[in-house]
């Protein structure tokens, strides 16, 4: 097991430096793999927001911009890189700060440190290739007009994420929005806020601009909502459960301010008769077992053709039987423990509601009878659901997955889309054009073909329907946070002639 670090000591980073919470307020940190607290985090309120917005606005417009939103994009991509270099300097101690913070397995946070990593050096390219996409031409009827765009940053933004990937949902924000030139107030969850505050440790060691990058956490409503609601933020990104993408989008509505939501899912994946079936089993299990089935991606809703049904399943629960469930610290975990008491009381209720309802709890549906303290609950497989069934409709953000079979692919196809939700699907067969078919069937703004959740920084991920809208990730990542005017020139020497000129008499 890894040396337990001490957990620092921070403040709200706002305006380049710590500073106290206006209240003075601290919120706790529980390890939900031991349920102790070791630690604590401060309580931002309305008052701290207004600071935290105002020292956004001031370095937005600092100077008229020249060292940060009208500077040149290299200016900002050689921030971005040393703010990668120091994510990777600082890997293994951010890593197990995370693993401490929200339960999840330690080699599972040594990846997204990675993925924090690439992200921030994704971005320093798009900032530096931006400037070469500046006054892109318009192609016009009339010769006496010019046009180009420019590309501008749109100015303030609050980013308010999840704890699921703490620092990799919040990066998945602060990366593009800086390479696009905005100044940005970042709400990390109460939850998991300690690799957010050392995002404001790094950006103090790498001197980013005061006010450019300002960290607040604290409570959603305390904290978020002024947030969301700030007649001087500029646009709003959100990462969370579907209810507060809600009361975000009102709050922003009132001021006719853009949001982009990235929420909720029970995404399907689908299995057919010709596959590889311990290949698909892992693939089946590492959608939803993953962080704990924590991600939105989740692939939730397992659709089984009917001619392999009983031997998927067979092999699924020994696969399932098989993972390691322990410490999250421990060498070789593949299934910690949720990230909250309130998560893992919600997700126990899913499962007892399922059985209730009719449905059969093949394997798990408890706590792993070697694990005593902590949310730990094993992999749990539900079959006998009907569409109707609260685990059928219902996002559980656990290590559970319900079961259906069909028998046509239509069939399936009409199971996949039985969901308000429509982030992500997922199809495995080894016939193309009928995964081509299906990826074009599925109403959701993912698919994987053959596997379930690999994400890459370039490929746009986002949701439709009760998902959300908008898309990060990739260019489409860059052009959440930008605006973009039109310039338009006349160029003739001519009069423009529409009114007749008044006499010179
Ligand atoms: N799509 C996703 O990635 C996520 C989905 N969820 C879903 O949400 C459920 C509940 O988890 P929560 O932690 O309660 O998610 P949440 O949606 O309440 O929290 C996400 C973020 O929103 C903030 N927030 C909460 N209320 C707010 C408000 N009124 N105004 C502005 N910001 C606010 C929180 O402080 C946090 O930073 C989970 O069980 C899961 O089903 C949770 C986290 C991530
Ligand atoms: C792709 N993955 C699993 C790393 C992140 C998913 C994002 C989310 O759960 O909000």
């Amino acid at each position: 097991m890894a040396a337990q670090p001490t957990i620092p000591r921070r403040c709200l980073f706002i305006g380049g430096g710590w500073r106290e919470p206006s209240l003075g307020r601290r919120l706790p940190v529980v390890n939900p793999a031991t349920e102790a607290t070791i630690g604590d985090i401060p309580a931002a309120t309305a008052e701290d927001v207004e600071i935290a917005v105002a020292a956004a606005r001031d370095a937005f417009s600092r100077d008229g911009g020249r060292h940060w939103s009208r500077a040149p994009g290299a200016v900002r991509a050689k921030f971005l890189r040393a703010i990668a270099a120091k994510i990777k300097d600082r890997k293994s101690d951010l890593a197990l700060l995370e693993t401490l913070d929200s339960g999840k397995p330690l080699d599972e946070t040594n990846a997204d440190m990675d993925d924090v990593a690439a992200c921030f050096e994704y971005y320093a390219d798009l900032a530096e290739s931006l400037d070469e996409k500046q006054r892109s031409p318009i192609s016009l009827p009339m010769e006496n007009f010019k046009s180009h765009i420019l590309k501008e940053p749109i100015g303030v933004v609050g980013l308010i994420t999840p704890w699921n990937y703490p620092l990799l949902m919040a990066t998945w924000k602060v990366a593009p929005s800086l390479a696009a030139g905005c100044t940005a107030v970042l709400k990390p969850s109460e939850l998991a806020s300690l690799t957010c505050l050392e995002l404001g440790a790094i950006c103090m060691e790498v001197a980013l601009p005061p006010g450019v990058l300002n960290i607040i956490t604290g409570l959603g409503p305390e904290a978020g909502a002024p947030l969301s609601s700030h007649p001087h933020v500029d646009k709003v990104a959100f990462t969370g459960s579907t209810e507060t993408g809600k009361r975000i989008m009102t709050a922003a509505a009132q001021m006719v301010k853009p949001v982009s939501l990235e929420l909720g899912g029970k995404s399907p994946l689908i299995v057919f008769d010709d596959v590889d079936i311990d290949k698909a089993v892992e693939w089946a299990m590492f959608g939803v077992f993953a962080n704990a089935g924590q991600v939105c991606s989740a692939t939730s809703r397992l659709l089984l053709h009917e001619k392999i049904a009983k031997q998927f399943l067979d092999r699924l629960v020994a696969w399932a039987k098989n993972i390691k469930v322990s410490d999250p610290l421990e060498e070789g975990c593949r299934l910690g423990s949720v990230v909250s008491e309130e998560q893992y009381e919600k997700i126990k209720k899913f499962i007892s509601t399922a059985r209730s309802e009719g449905a059969t709890i093949l394997c798990g549906g408890a706590r792993p009878q070697h694990l005593r303290r902590g949310f730990f609950i094993e992999p749990t497989i539900i079959t006998d659901v009907s569409t109707s069934m609260q685990i059928w409709r219902e996002e559980v953000f656990g290590p559970v997955i319900c079961v259906k079979e069909f028998r046509t692919e239509s069939e399936a196809v009409e199971l996949a889309n039985d969901t308000h939700y429509g982030l992500a699907g997922a199809v495995i067969s080894n016939d193309e054009e009928r995964c081509q078919r299906i990826s074009k069937a599925l109403h959701s703004g993912i698919v994987w073909i053959n596997c379930s959740q690999p994400t890459f920084v370039q490929a746009p991920w986002g949701g439709n329907k009760r998902s959300g809208f908008g898309r990060e990730l990739g260019e489409w990542g860059l052009d959440n946070y930008l605006t973009i005017k039109q310039v338009t020139k006349y160029c003739s020497d001519e009069p423009w002639g529409w009114y007749q000129p008044p006499s010179k008499l």
